[in-house]
């Protein structure tokens, strides 16, 4: 893990990112607090999506949740009634929260104000792997109502390549109703790689042979929209990082 660069995943003003290669910074938050991404989403959501039913759970998924300071904040601007630690958790809203650094799970959990109502486990996406799947059969759920994936997927393309994008974006469509997705755009992968050249270790493996490039935004929808079977609904303008959030929908 590496501290979070000043402003951005991937500008060069960085005290050491060669160590965060996942984009796993330890203070993330201190430098994109959870504020400028929530300020865009309305705390109506959920209703606003139908998941308004008090006598049926709500599962919210958090792609690459870093140490859950998002992910709590996002429950909370949510919940329209505050929650309170021991009140009945067998309906209501639940939040499954995961990242695949260890060591901000670990924070994640011990800083977790709601455990009955989220959780933090430690998964990599790009493996195969039940644990998503026992969490829905345990909320005797088909999908996750409302999946995040915010800031991960430059992570992934970069460390996986184009055909490790695709299919990070048709998992999470084949186990969610409702995507909300933040992508990186493409001047943040120069940086990144440029950054990482800079220290001395090689390029991310893929960088140079990636095809999908230039407006990454697009190309995701382009994907969700032709082959995962999702439609795009909502864009809640541009985060302090000037960043687009897409919100997409199961067809
Ligand atoms: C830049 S942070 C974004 C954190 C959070 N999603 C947010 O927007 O506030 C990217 C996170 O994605 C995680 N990540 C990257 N690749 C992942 C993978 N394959 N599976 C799970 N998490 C991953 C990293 O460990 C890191 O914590």
């Amino acid at each position: 893990m590496a501290t979070c660069p000043r402003n951005d995943d991937s500008v060069d003003e960085i005290n050491d990112p060669g160590a965060a290669p996942y984009g796993n910074f330890i203070n993330y938050y201190s430098f994109n607090p959870p504020e400028n991404r929530l300020s865009l989403i309305p705390a109506t959501l959920l209703r606003d999506l139908g998941y308004s039913d008090a006598d049926r759970p709500t599962l919210i998924l958090d792609v690459g949740c870093n140490s859950g300071e998002l992910s709590v904040a996002f429950y909370k601007h949510l919940m329209q009634t505050p929650v309170r630690e021991g009140q009945s958790a067998v309906n209501g809203i639940h939040l499954l929260g995961f990242d695949l650094d260890e060591a901000l799970i670990q924070r994640a959990q011990q800083t977790n104000p709601l455990s009955s109502r989220i959780s933090f486990v430690t998964l990599d996406i790009t493996r195969d792997g039940h644990e998503l799947q026992d969490y829905l059969k345990r909320h005797a759920c088909s999908h996750f109502h409302l999946c995040l994936c915010l800031a991960v997927t430059m992570w992934v393309h970069l460390n996986h390549g184009d055909s490790g994008l695709l299919q990070l974006l048709s998992r999470l469509a084949s186990i969610s109703q409702h995507l909300l997705l933040e992508a990186q755009p493409w001047k943040c992968y120069r940086s990144a790689a440029r950054r990482l050249r800079k220290l001395g270790r090689s390029d991310f493996d893929h960088f140079k042979t990636l095809e999908i490039r230039g407006d990454i935004a697009e190309h995701v929808r382009e994907h969700l929209e032709t082959h995962c079977g999702m439609k795009l609904i909502r864009s809640f303008g541009n985060t302090a990082w000037d960043r687009k959030l897409l919100l997409f929908q199961r067809r």
